[in-house]
C-alpha cells in the first residue's frame, strides 16, 4: 500500500489527478432506461490507489468506461464532469484544439466576477462554452503550468489519446489486450513507436526492460514469444508492461487479478504497488473482493446500484465500516468467521436502477431499514462531526444527530443538490440536468 505524501501531491499542487463530479451514465434500452451510474463523484491524487468496490452490476466498470470515453450507444454520459489533470495531455490538446480551450485561471475567474458574475461558479459559467473541453488553470508567460480536460466532453481522437498516453486500462482477462497472431514483444513496441516514437533495438530494448520491470524471467527471449506461451499470471503481467510502455498518469483496473489463484493475484498486487511507487502512479482498482481492496487500496468508495455508498480510507473503512451495505460485503469475505460460521452474503441482489431514486435503494436488503428508507433518498454525509474524510450515504448518519434530525438533513440536502445540479454550478461547466432521464427521453 502507499503512502499519500506531500510530495505526491505536489505534482499538481494539491489537485486531484483525476476528479469526477456528479456523473450520471445511464443505458437507453427498448425495455428501461438503466442508470448504471447515478451520481457519483470521487478524486484520485497521484501516487494514490482508490479502490472501486461493490457487488456485480452495481457500475463499476460503467464508471471506468465513462472516465475513458468508452462509453457506446445506448449509453450516454448524460451529466458531470470528469477532469483529468495531465499536463502533457492539456498542453497538447490546448495547441491542437485552440477554440475548445478555455482558460478558467484565478485572473480570467476574477476578471468575470468584476463583470457581472457573483459566485464563482457564476463566473466559472460564464467564460466556459459547451465545446470546451480544455481547461487551462495556470499559466506562466506563454506555458501552460496547470490545467485538466474533460474527458466526458473531449472529442473522439483527443480520447484516443489519452487513452494511449494519460490513462492506461488492464482487464480481467488479459487475452482482451493481447493478439494472439504477434509477439508480446511486438505488441509493446507498437505502443512504444506511437507513444514514444521508439522503434528498431531501442524499441526491443525497451521493451525488455518493461518485461524485466514486471517480472517477467528471461525476458530477452520471452519477448519474442507468442501470449498463448505465457501463463494467466505472465500475461497478466504482460498486459500491465504494455500498459506501462505508454507511460500513463493513471492506471484503471478493472478485476485484473479476478481469473488468478490467490498466490498469483498477490504477486500482481505487489507488482501494482512497486510499479506505482516508482512512477507515483494514481491507481483506480475495481473489484467485487473486499480481501483484495484491503490489500492495496488508501482509499475506498462501496458502489450499490450506481451510487457510492460509503468512502473512506482503506484502514479506517475496515475498522470502522459505516453503511450496513459495507458490513455485510465486509462479513462476507472468507476467512473473517470463525471456523463454523457459514460464509454470510447479504440476501437478494443489486437492483437496476432505472429511475431517480426517492428512497434508499439498498433499503429492501437492509437489516438496519425503518420507515424513512422507502422515502428519504440518502445523501453523502459525514458519519459523525469528526470524521470529514468518511461519508456514508445513510439515513443512519451523521450519528451525532437524533434519527429524526439526520432524516431532514438527507431529505433537505438531497433537494438542494437536485437544485444545484440542474442550474449546472457543480459540474465544472458541463451540463448536468440529473434529470435528463426522466422526461421519457429514450432516444
Ligand atoms: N451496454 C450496456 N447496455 C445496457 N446496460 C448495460 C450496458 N453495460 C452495462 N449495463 C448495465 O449497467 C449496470 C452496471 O454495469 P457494470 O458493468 O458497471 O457493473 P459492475 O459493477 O462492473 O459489475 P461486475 O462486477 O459484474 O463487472 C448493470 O445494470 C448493467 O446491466
Ligand atoms: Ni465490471
Amino acid at each position: 500500500m502507499s503512502v499519500l505524501t506531500d510530495e505526491r501531491r505536489e505534482r499538481t499542487d494539491g489537485r486531484p489527478l483525476l476528479e469526477i463530479s456528479h456523473l450520471q451514465t445511464s443505458f437507453y434500452t427498448d425495455k428501461e432506461v438503466i442508470r448504471a451510474v447515478d451520481d457519483v463523484s470521487f478524486d484520485i491524487h497521484p501516487g494514490e490507489t482508490v479502490g472501486i468496490v461493490g457487488e456485480s452490476g452495481s457500475g463499476k466498470s460503467v464508471t471506468a468506461r465513462s472516465i475513458m470515453g468508452l462509453i457506446e450507444s445506448p449509453g450516454r454520459i448524460d451529466g458531470g464532469a470528469v477532469k483529468f489533470r495531465d499536463l502533457d495531455t492539456v498542453r497538447r490538446f490546448a495547441k491542437k484544439y485552440d477554440k475548445r480551450t478555455v482558460d478558467v485561471t484565478d485572473e480570467a475567474l476574477a476578471e468575470a466576477k468584476g463583470n457581472d458574475a457573483e459566485t464563482d461558479a457564476d463566473a466559472f459559467r460564464s467564460l466556459v462554452s459547451k465545446k470546451d473541453f480544455v481547461f487551462v488553470e495556470e499559466r506562466n508567460g506563454d506555458e501552460i503550468t496547470a490545467g485538466y480536460v474533460d474527458t466526458t466532453r473531449a472529442p473522439d481522437g483527443a480520447m484516443r489519446n489519452v487513452r494511449g498516453g494519460g490513462i492506461a486500462m488492464v482487464f480481467q482477462d488479459p487475452l482482451t489486450s493481447l493478439n494472439p497472431v504477434y509477439t508480446v514483444g511486438n505488441q509493446i513496441k507498437e505502443s512504444l513507436r506511437i507513444h514514444r516514437g521508439l522503434s528498431g533495438q531501442a524499441a526491443t530494448e525497451k521493451a525488455i526492460d518493461l518485461l524485466e520491470a514486471v517480472g517477467i524471467p528471461d525476458a530477452a527471449r520471452r519477448v519474442r514469444e507468442y501470449p498463448h506461451q505465457f501463463s494467466g499470471g505472465m500475461r497478466q503481467r504482460a498486459v500491465i508492461a504494455m500498459a506501462l510502455a505508454c507511460d500513463p498518469e493513471l492506471l484503471i483496473c478493472d478485476e485484473p487479478t479476478t481469473a488468478l489463484d490467490v498466490t498469483i493475484q498477490a504477486q500482481i498486487l505487489e507488482l501494482l504497488d512497486d510499479i506505482q511507487e516508482e512512477r507515483d502512479l494514481g491507481i483506480m482498482f475495481i473489484t467485487h473482493d473486499m480481501g483484495v481492496i484491503a490489500e492495496i487500496a488508501d482509499r475506498v468508495n462501496v458502489m450499490y446500484a450506481g451510487e457510492i455508498v460509503e468512502t473512506a480510507g482503506a484502514v479506517d473503512l475496515f475498522e470502522n465500516p459505516r453503511h450496513p451495505y459495507t458490513r455485510g460485503l465486509l462479513q462476507s469475505i472468507p476467512g473473517t468467521q470463525g471456523p463454523d460460521e457459514r460464509l454470510r452474503t447479504i440476501e437478494g441482489d443489486v437492483p437496476t436502477p432505472n429511475e431517480k431514486p426517492t428512497y434508499c435503494r439498498f433499503a429492501p436488503r437492509c437489516p438496519e431499514a425503518f420507515d424513512a428508507c422507502d422515502r428519504v433518498h440518502p445523501v453523502p454525509v459525514a458519519v459523525n462531526e469528526d470524521a470529514a474524510d468518511h461519508a456514508a450515504a445513510c439515513l443512519l448518519y451523521p450519528e451525532d444527530r437524533s434519527r429524526e434530525d439526520a432524516v431532514t438533513l438527507h431529505d433537505e440536502q438531497g433537494k438542494g443538490e437536485t437544485d444545484a445540479k440542474t442550474s449546472g454550478t457543480t459540474t465544472g461547466g458541463a451540463t448536468s440536468d440529473g434529470t435528463a432521464a426522466d422526461g421519457g427521453d429514450t432516444q
